[in-house]
């Protein structure tokens, strides 16, 4: 049963409140939400883990794309606990083996992601995880990934998200799921 006050789960605000917000961080005027401290409480790090869990069980999802570094964190919980393989989408430098990559552009700055090929298959159903949506930039750039390799993405899942991505939105014309809004 789903306890909530004023409306909202309050697992949910839970989650939310585990987040800590460090400002000016990893330049001036961003607001960094930090899941390090939610990660401190397995109460709220569980909950976190069964939203998703509940959601993608039973959706056919044969691969987990979590992107580096802590799209990891989540993305390899839910992928044991869906039966879905994981598939690390790494930053630059890091991959021992043939990889594909797309560039992108972030808040503050520009990075790279690598992904082995032959890890996605052609038409495999995929997941792409990461802890938070801002731009939408890295989650683009995993998407052409995932694509480029012939994989379907089915949806993007993010812990925290700018509040035009809580609730259910699509980036590219795939939905996005996020459990809680950026603090900030
Ligand atoms: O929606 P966007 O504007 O693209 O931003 C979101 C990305 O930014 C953060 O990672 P960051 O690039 O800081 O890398 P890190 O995980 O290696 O710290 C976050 O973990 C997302 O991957
Ligand atoms: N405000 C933010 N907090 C944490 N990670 C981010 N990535 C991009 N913007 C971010």
């Amino acid at each position: 049963m789903i306890e909530e006050e004023n409306g909202v789960d309050a697992r949910l605000q839970a989650i939310s409140a585990a987040i800590r917000v460090v400002p000016h961080f990893p330049k001036p005027g961003i607001m960094f939400n930090d899941i390090t401290t939610l990660l401190l409480r397995p109460t709220v790090f569980k909950d976190a883990v069964e939203f998703f869990v509940d959601r993608y069980r039973d959706m056919g999802i044969a691969a987990v794309a979590g992107i580096e570094a802590r799209g990891f964190i989540f993305g390899t919980s839910v992928a044991l606990a869906i039966g879905a393989k994981f598939i690390p989408l790494q930053k630059p430098k890091k991959l021992p083996g043939e990889f594909l990559s797309e560039a992108y552009e972030l808040e503050y700055g520009k990075d790279c992601l690598e992904m082995h090929v032959g890890a996605v298959q052609p038409r495999e159903r995929v997941l792409i995880f990461d802890d938070l949506i801002a731009t939408g930039g890295t989650l683009c750039a995993a998407m052409k990934l995932i694509e480029k390799a012939g994989g379907e993405v089915v949806e993007f899942a993010c812990l925290i998200g700018s509040p035009k991505f809580k609730g259910r939105y699509r980036l590219n014309g795939k939905p996005v799921y996020v459990l809680v809004e950026c603090r900030r």
